[in-house]
């Protein structure tokens, strides 16, 4: 499924802007999507100034794009933590709840957001309201497809198989899995939603980002508008 598009000009001002949230001798990692590839390639220029940071890769593509902009990639398992996480979303609410899997990697950012110290979210502005409606990517086992489908609609939900664009049928993932965008019309309880979502036996992951991110960090025609989780 492909992000409504907000202008590039506000994306590379968000990821611009959080990169330099990054210090010498960082452990980074690095989100999937056009604004975090903001964030990369600003990395990367820090890097030949001589900036000393390890990026840890949330997809094919944000490694691909690091290793093209110099920065060293190492995996998740070879570091024991990670100082800050730039990623971008594809909804913000007003409590800072995301919804991510715009490019089927909210698997993978799941577990490196959440690892980070600070995860530090990058937005235009087309992607914050004050609620969440947008359907939430679900990660899913392929054999698994029937039976997901029939408990997303349990819960409520309307899923459709993300299909490929450049290929006959379904998106597979970088983990080899399936997704269902499932539609929950206005979601006014993402945490509840987030748990049951987690519970359904096949579901690898889904897209709800729930008391995760520290910063979200809005580019805008001016310059850029930071929220802060702790309020401040
Ligand atoms: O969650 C994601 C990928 O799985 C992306 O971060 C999200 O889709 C936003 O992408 P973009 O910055 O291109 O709008």
């Amino acid at each position: 499924m492909k992000t409504p598009g907000g202008s590039d000009a506000a994306k590379r001002r968000a990821g611009e802007h959080a990169a330099e949230r990054v210090t010498d001798g960082d452990v980074v990692g690095l989100g999937t999507g056009s604004t975090a590839a903001h964030a990369i390639r600003a990395l990367g220029r820090a890097v030949d100034d001589g900036l000393d940071v390890r990026g840890v890769a949330t997809s094919y593509a944000s490694r691909d794009l690091a290793r093209e902009v110099g920065i060293p990639v190492v995996g998740l398992d070879a570091v024991a933590r990670i100082d800050v996480a730039i990623d971008g979303a594809d909804q913000v609410d007003d409590g800072l709840a995301l919804i991510k899997g715009g490019g089927a990697a909210h698997a993978r950012e799941k577990v490196v957001d959440s690892a980070a110290d600070r995860f530090v979210v990058v937005v235009d502005p087309s992607k914050t309201g004050p609620e969440l409606d947008r359907p939430i990517p679900v990660e899913l086992l392929p054999d698994a497809r029937a039976a997901v489908r029939r408990s997303l609609r349990e819960l409520g939900g309307t899923p459709t198989l993300r299909t490929a664009e450049r290929k006959d049928g379904p998106v597979v993932t970088d983990n080899g899995n399936v997704v269902l965008d499932a539609d929950f019309g206005t979601i006014t309880d993402p945490g509840a939603l987030a748990t049951d979502l987690a519970t359904i036996p096949g579901v690898v992951e889904h897209g709800l980002f729930v008391d995760l991110v520290d910063e979200v960090h809005v580019g805008r025609e001016g310059g850029v508008t930071v929220r802060r989780a702790d309020g401040e």
